[in-house]
């Protein structure tokens, strides 16, 4: 078997509190492949963004993760990278959309100055390169490279949205977190901007960990489906095979909460 390019094992993380500890993952592993999609779900609170900044080493106190924990990218333990190797590993490895991520465009510099930034100082490019590389990676994101001039108050919620993740692909990282990458877009721009991801992931093999709370969303764009709840990972499948015979009945009660119209869509869309 291929290797995965994300293993988490047993990961258990607190968050320490002046009385008494709060435990927000419990004992969580999972993989994804090489080039796979892989959407984690769960209502509010169960634990879901709090993995995904442990995977990108982003966590800060009062999350503590506890001994015996594993994140594996590339057969590598994140949990022990010294801060030169996160350097690295950040951007090369693994890049991460949050969910304020079109706000975090740095408001006074062009479009070209925020992919220099990452361009420079982590793949020594200089500015004509930088440039170069800036507008295919807007090309790749379906933005004209006539926006590099421009700053992010020009350009449209969605424009940015897709600019920030046009950022994250510069290295050619084996994996992209999106944690709620788009819930302050309309629903069309949303789904635009993940079929987009979608295409690219296959074209340039990259695999994405992707987080929702649109779970029609999830189960159309994602080749498998973790299930969260209350800390603990109580489901992974196949998303085909998640969503028309779910085990766990947290995961049936996620389905039926799921709003009619998607679940009419997706019946009809999986039907041959
Ligand atoms: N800095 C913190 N200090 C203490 N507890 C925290 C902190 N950050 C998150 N938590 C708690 O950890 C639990 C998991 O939070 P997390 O944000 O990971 O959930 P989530 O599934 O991503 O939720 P959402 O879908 O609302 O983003 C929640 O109960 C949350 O209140």
């Amino acid at each position: 078997m291929t290797q995965p390019v994300l293993s988490v094992r047993n990961l258990t993380i607190d968050y320490v509190g002046a009385e008494k500890d709060f435990t927000a993952v419990k004992d969580v592993s999972f993989d994804v492949a090489p080039g796979e999609f892989f959407g984690l779900a769960g209502e509010s609170g169960c634990g879901k963004s709090t993995i995904a900044f442990a995977i990108s080493r982003l966590h800060r106190a009062p999350a503590l993760i506890r001994s015996g924990s594993q994140i594996l990218v590339a057969g590598r333990n994140v949990l022990d990278l010294g801060d030169e190797e996160l350097r690295d590993f950040r951007w090369r490895e693994v890049a991460m959309v949050f969910q304020s991520a079109m706000n975090s465009l740095n408001p006074v510099l062009t479009i070209e100055s925020q992919f220099y930034d990452v361009l420079k100082t982590h793949a020594g490019l200089n500015r004509k390169q930088s440039r170069e590389r800036a507008a295919e990676l807007l090309k790749l994101v379906d933005i004209s490279p006539d926006r590099l001039t421009a700053y992010p108050h020009q350009c449209s919620g969605g424009m940015r949205q897709r600019i920030v993740i046009a950022i994250c692909l510069a290295l050619n990282p084996k994996l992209l977190i999106m944690d709620e990458p788009t819930t302050a877009l309309d629903v069309v721009v949303q789904r635009e901007i993940l079929q987009r991801i979608n295409v690219l992931r296959k074209e340039l093999g990259f695999s994405v960990l992707f987080i929702t709370h649109d779970l029609g969303l999830m189960v159309q764009v994602s080749d498998r489906i973790g299930i969260m709840l209350e800390g603990e990972l109580v489901e992974a499948n196949a998303a085909e095979e998640i969503y028309r015979h779910p085990q766990h009945p947290y995961t049936r009660k996620l389905w039926a909460s799921m709003p009619r119209l998607h679940g009419a869509q997706i019946a009809a869309e999986a039907t041959p």
